[in-house]
């Protein structure tokens, strides 16, 4: 859905379903009934290896759970496959049904990081955004006390936002600095990256002829498996056993010394400074839902409501099988980059979280789950992709060709409003694309680039139509 581009402006919120939800005394242990499999869990959830030992966690609250997304619609099964949102009654044109005020991670495109807010993801036309926030750790990046070459003085090395109470916010949202130094770590790593390259010219050359190498290889690999799925957990499993395998020829003491550890780091690309961003930011709502509620460290409704995100999270669609299968090459970037880059230098606190089922498990529900985040209003009406956010209880509303909701975005809020009158059961859908003023086949092409052939109302009609002209 990151192609979606924002349908206008306006303002409620998720935090009434938290508070409901606590009030009803909602605990997940009471919210009981369909069994779903799903591979996300916290080292904190109860968990189940399946059969190829892939860590599984059992999701029994999901019916209650998705109902209580709002009180105008239910999340139920499509004619089409997979779920969808269904109206509770008949509901009038202008009706806000949905509203996240913050998204649960968010990540934004190297290239705009010191123009678009942190917080909010406000643009300022290029200009470079006055309030930054830098690294508390003088010169460290790792949870090791030892310094890197990237210092904490650059300048450049910061989260810049748009306002005060923009930085404010984000400060109040994280913990003991978590939050920022992980991303300022990604940001430090990168740029170290960079500069190796600009003196090593050789070795450069060298590493990106062996990155072909291995990536080929894969796709081959790939190309040739009989069981794609359990080819992609294999690699997944080796990925996992390669980072435990270079980390323990360290002894303890150098593995605390991050200069013995940068050779490990890979080298990544800007896709995957995105991705990885997003991941931290995922990794971080986990871990503050597993220390800050037991350990009451925090203001309780932020991290309810994060914590009720997260457990939604674990119920949205997976898309990793079709996304490797359509770019093979993603299987190389995902495991032996992404997941390598987050094992080798993520800070101490987070490591919990970096195992195959986890990060698999993210990646493959980013791409179509998460909301793209686009300038607006550019004056030559041309749009640019800033990066991408994700609101998992604003991830149950399909595709139609011909919507009856739309999407508004104020700041890093998200609102969803009727733009119909609508009767009860009759489903609610966004636009997904750019192409709903198109022709059927440029529409169902501009869908496949999601990986789903539309099955909206207005598509199957068309295609009936057609079929019955022939
Ligand atoms: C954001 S999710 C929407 C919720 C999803 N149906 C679920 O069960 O989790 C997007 C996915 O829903 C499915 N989808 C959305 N709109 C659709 C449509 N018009 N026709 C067929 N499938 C659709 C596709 O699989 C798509 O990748």
């Amino acid at each position: 859905m990151w192609n979606q581009f924002p349908d206008n402006d306006i303002s409620s919120d998720l935090s009434t379903l938290v508070d409901d939800l606590i009030h009803l005394g909602l605990q997940k242990s009471s919210l009981c009934s369909t069994t779903i499999t799903t591979t996300i869990t916290s080292p904190t959830t109860s968990v189940v290896p399946s059969a190829e030992g892939e860590i599984q966690v059992e999701v029994d609250e999901a019916i209650p759970l998705l109902s209580f997304i709002s009180s105008h619609f239910s999340v139920k099964p499509t004619k089409y496959g997979g779920r969808g949102c269904f109206a509770d009654t008949d509901l009038a044109q202008g009706t806000i049904v949905h509203e996240c005020s913050m998204p649960l991670s968010s990540t934004i495109a190297r290239p705009f990081r010191k123009e678009v807010c942190e917080s909010c993801f406000k643009f300022l036309y290029g200009k470079t955004l006055k309030f930054k926030l830098m690294s508390r750790m003088n010169n460290q990046y790792n949870s090791t006390s030892v310094s890197t070459s990237a210092s904490a003085s650059d300048s450049s090395l910061a989260l810049y936002f748009c306002s005060q109470p923009c930085m404010d916010k984000f400060i109040a949202l994280d913990i003991d600095d978590l939050y920022r130094e992980s991303l300022l770590n990604v940001e430090s790593l990168f740029i170290k990256s960079l500069n190796q390259c600009q003196y090593d010219l050789k070795r450069e050359k060298q590493q990106e002829e062996a990155e072909i190498e291995a990536e080929l290889k894969l796709e081959n690999e790939l190309k040739q498996a009989k069981d794609i799925e359990l080819f992609i957990s294999q690699k997944w499993k080796e990925a996992e056993i390669n980072c435990q395998l270079q980390l323990s020829k360290l002894k303890s003491k150098q593995r605390k010394n991050f200069n013995n550890l940068i050779h490990l780091i890979p080298k990544i690309n800007e896709n995957e400074y995105m991705e990885i961003k997003y991941i931290i930011g995922i990794l971080f709502q986990m871990y503050k839902r597993d220390n800050c509620e037991n350990n009451k460290l925090s203001s309780s409704s932020s991290v309810s409501l994060f914590s009720l995100e997260l457990q939604i999270f674990q119920l949205l669609q997976l898309n990793d099988i079709e996304k490797i299968c359509k770019y093979p090459y993603l299987i190389h970037s995902y495991t032996n980059k992404i997941y390598k880059f987050l094992k080798i230098s993520t800070l101490e606190k987070l490591q919990p979280y970096i195992i195959p089922s986890i990060i698999r498990s993210i990646i493959g529900k980013s791409l179509t789950n998460a909301f793209g985040i686009w300038s607006i209003d550019e004056p030559d009406g041309n749009k640019e992709f800033f990066g991408y956010s994700l609101y998992p209880s604003a991830s149950f509303f399909n595709h139609s060709c011909n919507p009856n909701l739309i999407k508004i975005k104020k700041g890093a809020k998200i609102i969803f409003k009727l733009s119909k009158n609508i009767k009860k059961n009759e489903e609610l859908c966004i636009n997904y694309g750019n192409s709903i003023n198109d022709d059927l086949e440029i529409r169902q092409k501009d869908l496949k680039e999601w990986f789903f052939d539309c099955l909206c109302e207005r598509c199957v009609e068309e295609m009936n139509l057609k079929n019955a002209q022939k």
